[in-house]
């Protein structure tokens, strides 16, 4: 039996960084939430071979042990004892390096996955604890919805989707390294977004308030290195996004769009100069996953 899994980006509408941790990391308050652009994982069962192959035909996704989707099959098999092989096929739709966790979603789909494959019987929450080993991004996405997260990330609490509306993101042709953003990261010069008005927004259903309290504490940064993104910023803004945000580390930049006509013109305008641009729809509830 081959299995199929939808793994969906994430954008994060509010980021705050609290302080860095003794361990290096740094101390997290975000609301995240899946949107309807997603990669396909199928998981192929490797009869007599106890090896994980994986399978893509995108240049930039790493066919070794560096992959995610790897590290999440591996640490299943090494956690339970399995000795079957799998082959991990992924099909790209999630632009590489771009903050919007594709490569985490890659491994919350496996570990999904192979949780069904491999008649493991484990719970969401402890798929997330697994998940968290490989990457601070992975618990979220094993969840899926729309959460606030916590600690280094990897503490989810879910709450209410959003209101639906449209996401036109755009990514410049550039990769950025979440490590170094953190890195260049100076607390005591940033403004903080309010990540608990961003969530009693949403509680509300208030689309306009949503609009409004969205924040990026790791937006200067990039801002700062890569002023293409402060570019793609203002064009969204005045084709006439609602909200417009940088994703996690970036360079990706979202918009928050409500009315399908308004959606077609920040397309068009933002497809005149910037070659990766989707429009897509919050999807928001933890039930669009498969
Ligand atoms: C920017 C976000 O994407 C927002 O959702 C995440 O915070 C980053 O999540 P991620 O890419 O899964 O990050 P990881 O792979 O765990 O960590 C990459 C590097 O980012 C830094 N890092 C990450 C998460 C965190 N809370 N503090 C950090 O300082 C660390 O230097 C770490 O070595
Ligand atoms: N399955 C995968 N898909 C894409 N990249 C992967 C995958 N596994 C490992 N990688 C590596 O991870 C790096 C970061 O890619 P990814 O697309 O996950 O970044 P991101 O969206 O910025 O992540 P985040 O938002 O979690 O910080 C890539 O440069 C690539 O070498």
């Amino acid at each position: 039996m081959r299995l199929s899994v939808k793994a969906p980006a994430k954008i994060n509408l509010s980021l705050d960084v609290l302080y860095k941790r003794p361990d290096g990391y740094h101390e997290v308050k975000m609301v995240m939430t899946t949107i309807d652009l997603a990669d396909r994982i199928e998981l192929i069962p490797l009869p007599g071979e106890d090896a994980i192959r994986i399978v893509s035909q995108n240049r930039f996704v790493p066919d070794d042990c560096r992959n995610l989707a790897y590290q999440a099959a591996k640490l299943l098999k090494e956690t339970f004892s399995i000795r079957e092989g799998v082959a991990i096929s992924i099909t790209k739709h999630i632009p590489v390096a771009a903050g919007l966790a594709g490569g985490s979603s890659d491994a919350a789909a496996t570990l999904r996955g192979l949780n069904k494959l491999w008649r493991l019987g484990l719970s969401v929450h402890e798929l997330a604890t697994l998940g968290a080993q490989i990457g601070s991004d992975v618990a979220f996405c094993v969840y899926g919805g729309t959460a606030v997260a916590t600690g280094r990330g990897e503490i989810i609490t879910p709450i209410s989707s959003p209101p639906p509306c449209w996401v036109v993101l755009a990514k410049p042709p550039i990769g950025v390294s979440t490590a170094e953003v953190y890195r260049n990261l100076q607390l005591e010069h940033v403004s903080h977004p309010d990540v608990d008005v961003m969530v009693e927004a949403i509680e509300r259903q208030d689309y306009a308030a949503i609009c409004r309290s969205v924040g990026n504490v790791l937006e200067e940064v990039t801002l700062k290195k890569y002023p293409e993104v402060a570019h793609i910023k203002e064009q969204m803004r005045r084709f006439g996004a609602d909200a417009v945000l940088m994703s996690g580390s970036g360079p990706t930049v979202f918009g928050l769009i409500e009315h399908d006509s308004r959606m077609q013109r920040v397309y068009n305008g933002l497809r005149g100069f910037c070659d990766q641009v989707f429009a897509v729809r919050l999807l928001g509830e933890r039930h669009s996953l498969d």
